[in-house]
């Protein structure tokens, strides 16, 4: 399991970095915060790219940093890969020679996907012949992943790596990311600000700020919380697992989750698809009796378990228990004292909109180690 410890300053006032987080061994761990504070440095002290005045950075059991013994391996013995913003790749190089390039890096003894499966896992047969000019901006971070994996890194850094894409191009590298978090069994470090990318990949959270880490743990965990700077957003809300259920083809689709199930019109796949929904604070209003003559279709019966301050305005988030699955609602102080909301009574959750973050890319693959393939695209 990765293990990071760091603190560095820039400069003798200038920015303070002060982190500790373990990653889990597979999968993606989304390190996410404001603007400048200090994900990417994290990044560069893990490859080695970043000299941190004190840390300790372990990677598959193997101390590549320890600052109080001395050791800092120099980034090509760390075995970690990078993908940035821009793909990076050699341009007057052809695709395959780019891939090759990083089948040339692993150690003999690494074990990984072989030239062909990564090429079929993101879809770049097609491309082989191509130079990198004539790509376009998707289909060279498709190339620049399927290079870093070729390089049979024990650990895979991502700066960003969709944020220089339109969002026609991300929605098309998202499931390819996804597809290579399924099939790398490898731990990912992931540094992004855009929180649907988080919904769509991440297994374990690191929340920073200033410098420091706020928080990390499992995403659905620290989206559950209302105490951290994610409470504050306009998205603010939980994340549920759902699996599309058996329903007739001109229906609503179906989506349950541990002790419920919400309906909606979007498709994300067939029955069996596994998927993330965000289900937004705000989108959900609390009935202290069963309504009737509801336009809404979504009324889950619940038990009140908290009431929390949104904020410093005049709202409030209210929790609620659906079986062993949680909501938050976003409301009115107002409301609670009008309807005399307390802890331990049964109220009803009215869902006004199911959201996959507006796009069906991230729906259906935002199902962790999902058994969704068939909603991704062809490789
Ligand atoms: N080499 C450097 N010298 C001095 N200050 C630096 C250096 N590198 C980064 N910083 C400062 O450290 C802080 C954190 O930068 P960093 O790039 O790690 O943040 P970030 O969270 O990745 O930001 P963004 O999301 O904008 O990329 C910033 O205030 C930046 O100006």
């Amino acid at each position: 399991m990765p293990q990071i410890v760091l603190k560095h300053r820039f400069g003798r006032d200038g920015f303070a970095l002060d982190v500790a987080f373990d990653a889990p061994e597979t999968g993606v761990t989304a390190l996410f915060g404001p603007s400048g504070c200090g994900k990417t440095s994290v990044l560069a002290a893990v490859a080695g790219l970043l000299r941190p005045q004190e840390g300790r950075i372990a990677i598959g059991g193997d101390v590549v940093l320890d600052t109080a013994r001395r050791i800092a391996l120099a980034p090509e013995r760390r075995r970690c890969a990078v993908v940035f913003q821009d793909a990076r790749l050699f341009p007057h190089l052809s695709v395959e020679t780019n891939l090759r390039y990083g089948l040339r890096r692993a150690p003999r003894s690494a074990e990984g996907p072989g030239f062909d499966e990564v090429v079929a896992l993101l879809g770049i047969a097609h491309l082989l012949g191509r130079r990198p000019a004539g790509l376009s901006g998707g289909e060279r971070q498709r190339v620049a992943l399927g290079r870093a994996l070729l390089a049979r890194p024990r650990l895979l850094l991502m700066d960003e790596p969709l944020a220089a894409l339109d969002a026609a191009r991300r929605a098309e590298v998202l499931p390819f990311l996804a597809r290579l978090r399924d099939v790398a069994r490898l731990p990912i470090l992931y540094v992004t600000h855009a929180l649907d990318e988080v919904d769509a990949l991440a297994d374990h959270l690191v929340l920073m700020d200033r410098g420091r880490v706020l928080a990390d743990g499992p995403v659905a965990a620290l989206a559950a919380r209302t105490d951290l700077p994610l409470a504050a957003r306009r998205d603010a809300g939980v994340l549920l697992d759902c699996t599309v259920g058996e329903a007739p083809a001109d229906a609503l689709t179906r989506l349950d989750f541990p002790g419920g199930a919400l309906l909606t019109i979007l498709r994300p796949g067939p029955p069996g698809t596994r998927l993330r929904v965000r289900v937004r604070a705000r989108d959900v209003a609390v009935a202290v009796s069963e309504p009737q003559g509801l336009s809404t279709r979504n009324v889950l019966r619940g038990t009140l378990t908290d009431i929390q301050p949104a904020g410093e305005g005049q709202e409030v988030f209210v929790r609620l228990a659906i079986g062993p699955s949680e909501l938050l609602a976003r409301i009115t102080r107002d409301s609670v004292q009008r309807l005399q909301l307390h802890t331990g009574m049964v109220v009803w959750a009215l869902v006004k909109a199911v959201t996959f973050d507006h796009r069906m890319g991230t729906a259906a693959t935002g199902a962790a180690g999902s058994g969704a393939p068939d909603a991704l695209p062809a490789a």
